[in-house]
């Protein structure tokens, strides 16, 4: 019996990889009654006489489990956001970000095709990049002068990390993966939208080294609606608030109604980004409404 990683699943199998070894296994019969399926990125205890005939035994406590892509114990997040074309949405990094901190992935925020961008506003980007950084998340935003791609400071955060891009179509974030890894050849891989679209091509995730990490060759999800999170984890998903919260007069608060709020007080000082306050506002409003409402007539 040895610890190992799934770093593939097709059709049945899954491919343990153990010390530089890739073993072919199943899961055991008694093991798929637990209803547990086994996902990429799991830790699991297997046998296995040879490279082809092993078995599962058991899967290893998860820290986290994505469904699209279909990944266990995901470190991080690289979050591809066009600066135009789409344009930069505030609401959808937000979503993104709000989501991985609710899965307790490390979000780091990377800004394409800033060179389509003309000087104002570039440095709007700038400003949004240096108000998420104050939050704490690390915003990688190319030069302007030379619309150069600085790869050293995204590929630092690869080594030992599990890692998922995420992004709206047409993000660029293929293209990143292709200029950071041209030799993994991902073009086709990561073009998810297109896998369910009537072609016969079976959906599997495989993760594949890079700089002494891994990636997931299918991009995450690329809309996000909060089907889980309960209106008091919200708040929680917001790191700015988390640490003015201790200065609310209510231990529970909302940051909506209630008088003496410290994260009200720090929008209204501009030490918190208004557009942040705002979005959760929309956000809180939204998970409200996804319950059955009852009306008096
Ligand atoms: N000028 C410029 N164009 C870019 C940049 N990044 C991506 N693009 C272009 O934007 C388009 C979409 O990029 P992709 O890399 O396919 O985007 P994606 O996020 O993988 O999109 P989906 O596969 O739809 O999820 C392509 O035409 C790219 O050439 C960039 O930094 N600058
Ligand atoms: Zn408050």
């Amino acid at each position: 019996m040895t610890t190992g990683q799934i770093r593939k699943a097709l059709s049945g199998f899954y491919y343990v990889y153990f010390e530089g070894e890739t073993y072919q296994t199943r899961a055991r019969g008694n093991f798929r009654n637990r209803k547990i399926t086994p996902l990429v990125g799991d830790q699991v205890i297997f046998e296995s006489q040879n490279s082809t005939d092993g078995y599962l035994l058991e899967i290893l406590p998860r820290t986290n489990e994505l469904v699209r892509p279909p990944v266990a114990n995901v470190d991080q997040g690289i979050v591809v956001m066009s600066a135009i074309e789409p344009k930069f949405s505030k609401n959808l990094l937000d979503r993104f970000l709000v989501t991985l901190e609710y899965e307790q992935i490390q979000p780091i925020i990377y800004v394409s095709k800033v060179d389509k961008l003309d000087e104002t506003a570039y440095q709007e980007i700038v400003t949004i990049k240096k108000s998420y950084e104050k939050i704490g998340y690390p915003v990688i935003v190319p030069d302007f002068q030379t619309a150069e791609q600085d790869l050293t400071e995204i590929i630092r955060y690869f080594p030992n990390r599990l890692s998922v891009f995420m992004g709206q179509s047409g993000a660029g974030k293929s293209t990143l993966l292709n200029k950071i890894a041209p030799e993994l050849n991902l073009e086709t891989a990561m073009i998810s939208k297109h896998l369910g679209r009537g072609k016969h091509t079976t959906r599997h995730v495989e993760l594949l080294p890079l700089y002494d990490g891994l990636v997931a060759d299918t991009p995450g999800f690329s809309s996000i609606d909060f089907l889980e999170m309960t209106a008091t984890e919200l708040p929680k998903q917001f790191p700015e608030f988390v640490a003015a919260a201790p200065a609310c007069k209510f231990r529970e608060c909302s940051h909506r109604h209630e008088p003496h709020c410290e994260v009200q007080r720090q929008v209204e000082q501009g030490e918190i980004t208004k557009s942040r306050y705002d979005n959760y506002l929309l956000f809180l409003e939204e998970i409200e409404q996804r319950k059955p409402i009852y009306r008096k007539k």
